[in-house]
């Protein structure tokens, strides 16, 4: 494995979460591993879990993280080829990402999607930049279309929470916002489930479609009610209009998760990637309940980002 960009394959998945589950139940057995070696951490944009998590995870393989948050401490990037750099960019990307390519053994990257340039946003423009001129093995922390270490994390998730189930139904719902948000983490987490052979339902007000590259296969229900109906696992994630690119379509408050919405999913358990805005897009009534994973979902995002440097490392 070179780069962890996306859903691979059943096999690599499952590979992956067994070895995340070894490094939880024992994290620092490969502290050897990586001694020596440096992953930098590149942010364009904020971050609580992916930061923090993948620092405590290269530590536990012995390698040395070095965050740059690129967005406020780093030069102004320019992406464009053959740019005339009059105006506000001071360095470009190519010659950034060949320094850091020298300086990391693994580059670690988050560039979220404009929500304004579908063309660049769909073809992760910014992310593959990083790689083309880096030269060295990249990891989303994000990318404009994907967020693999989280939905591996959420595998991982789904995985410890199965109870018995060998096919348990796991639900997509749509969820409130007053931003428009990115698509990144929908997307995975359809990518991931139905990669790893779990019957997905995603519901959503008409409108707001996901790119069909992450969703065949999955059964999409408008009704939210009819969706939920024997849930074992219900996701909640708020994005904005693919088909209507970036725009918020419905605000609708009464799409926000709360006990009542489970009535007929007695045994659901709740997953969201967080940051979650409480009472907008997820009740505290269910984020405080016992059917709430987010904690564990969290947690297990240094396993994950453990278990995918462990790969690259070889
Ligand atoms: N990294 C996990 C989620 C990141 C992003 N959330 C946000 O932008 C939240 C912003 C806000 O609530 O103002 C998203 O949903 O894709
Ligand atoms: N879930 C997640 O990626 O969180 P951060 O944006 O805080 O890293």
């Amino acid at each position: 494995m070179m780069h962890f960009t996306k859903f691979e394959s059943f096999d690599l998945g499952q590979e992956l979460i067994e070895l995340a589950l070894a490094y939880k139940a024992n994290p620092r057995i490969d502290l050897a591993k990586g001694q020596g070696k440096r992953v930098g951490c590149i942010f364009l944009n904020p971050s609580l879990r992916t930061r923090v998590s993948t620092q405590i995870a290269a530590q536990n393989l012995g390698m040395e993280p070095i965050v740059l948050n690129m967005d406020k401490e780093g030069w102004a990037l320019e992406m464009n080829e053959g740019a005339i750099m009059n105006k506000g960019t001071v360095e470009h990307i190519k010659d950034a990402a060949g320094v850091l390519g020298t300086y990391f053994d693994i580059l670690a990257i988050r560039a979220f999607p404009s929500l304004t340039n579908k063309e660049e946003d769909v073809t992760d423009f910014i992310f593959s930049q990083f790689i083309k001129y880096s030269g060295v093995p990249v990891i989303s922390l994000e990318s404009a279309t994907r967020h693999p270490l989280q939905s591996l994390a959420d595998q991982i998730t789904i995985q410890e929470n199965l109870a018995g189930k060998k096919k348990p139904k796991v639900v997509l719902t749509w969820g409130p916002h007053i931003k428009a948000i990115p698509h990144a983490v929908a997307n995975s987490f359809a990518e991931w489930t139905l990669g790893m052979g779990h019957d997905l339902t995603i519901t959503h007000p008409s409108g707001y479609e996901l790119d069909e590259e992450f969703t065949k296969g999955a059964t999409l229900e408008y009704d939210q009610s009819k969706a939920l109906e024997g849930a074992d696992f219900v996701y909640v994630k708020n994005w904005s209009g693919f088909n209507d690119y970036g725009k918020i379509i419905s605000t609708d408050s009464s799409w926000m998760l709360t006990e009542k919405h489970l009535k007929h999913a007695p045994e659901a358990k709740v997953m969201h990637c967080l940051p979650v805005r409480r009472n907008l897009e997820l009740s505290d009534e269910i984020l405080d309940s016992s059917r709430s994973l987010v904690q564990k979902q969290a947690e297990n995002r240094i396993y994950a980002a453990q278990a995918v440097i462990s790969k690259i490392l070889g």
